[in-house]
């Protein structure tokens, strides 16, 4: 197994408060895996850790071999970690097409001369960008929407499009938070459809934070369980989900989990 990401004994303290004590798991390349805990139980947080929003207070964060902790934000953005919001954060007055295309644009290979004069390589690149953008409004059923303002998508369409933009910044690990909340079991269905059509699409790997328990029983390889703050469990759909330790953090939710 190729080890993506590995988080070893991270704590993250807030004042008196361990929001993540001692965390250790790691990700498979080119996994789906799962985060799920009650809520305060420290998984937003992690993303936090992990994209640089926060620092940690102790332990290391190793992306492909390297240590991560310590970079800003968009240093992290560029070892290829992109991540989606529990609370969507569109353009929200642009339209479907222009929120992926100003993402497309950062991995554009012409100069601001390049763009100035017109040259070939400028419109070669334009060229890309566009079928890139293109084929993200296929990828994400979103074509029919392209002209519409991100305001006026439907809930689950804007989800949606948060990910095809984060997927527009090619990353190598896609942080997914809470994804499908606010979708009806139609949407989940699909959205966990897409979620695996665009990791095999991509060879991408995903980590997801999900109250959603189908869709994170329906599509992740392995599971970290948290419970305030601590990892509970880790394995296996199936290990999880016959794991007593969490059937109680779940306070006998057993339906919830099964
Ligand atoms: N910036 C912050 N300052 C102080 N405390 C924080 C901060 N961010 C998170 N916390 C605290 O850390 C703990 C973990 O929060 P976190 O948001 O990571 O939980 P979560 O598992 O993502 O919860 P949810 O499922 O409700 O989103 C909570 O007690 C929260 O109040």
């Amino acid at each position: 197994m190729t080890v993506i990401l590995e988080l070893k004994n991270v704590t993250k303290q807030f004042g008196g408060l361990t929001a993540v004590g001692n965390m250790r798991f790691q990700v498979e390349k080119e996994s789906i895996s799962g985060l799920i805990g009650p809520n305060g139980a420290g998984k937003t947080t992690i993303f936090n850790l992990i994209t640089g929003i926060y620092n940690v207070t102790e332990g290391e964060i190793i992306f492909e071999g390297k240590r991560i902790n310590g970079l800003q934000p968009y240093e992290i953005a560029d070892t290829g970690i992109t991540r989606t919001f529990q609370n969507i954060r569109l353009f929200k007055k642009l339209t479907t097409y222009e929120n992926i295309l100003t993402a497309c644009h950062y991995n554009t290979d012409y100069s601001i001369l390049d763009a100035v004069i017109r040259n070939k390589k400028f419109r070669r690149g334009e060229k890309n960008l566009f079928q890139q953008v293109d084929d993200l409004l296929d990828i994400m059923e979103l074509k029919d929407r392209r002209d519409v303002v991100a305001a006026n998508l439907p809930y689950g369409l804007q989800r949606r499009l948060e990910i095809a933009r984060a997927l527009a910044l090619k990353p190598k690990l896609l942080l997914l938070d809470e994804p499908a909340a606010g979708m009806n079991p139609d949407e989940t269905i699909k959205l966990m459809h897409l979620i695996k059509e665009i990791r095999e699409r991509f060879d991408l790997t995903v980590l997801v934070i999900e109250h959603h328990m189908d869709l994170i029983m329906g599509i992740c390889d392995k599971i970290v369980v948290l419970n305030f703050g601590k990892k509970l469990a880790e394995g296996t759909t199936q290990e999880i989900q016959t794991n007593p330790k969490v059937i109680e953090a779940y306070l006998g939710e057993e339906d919830v989990i099964c």
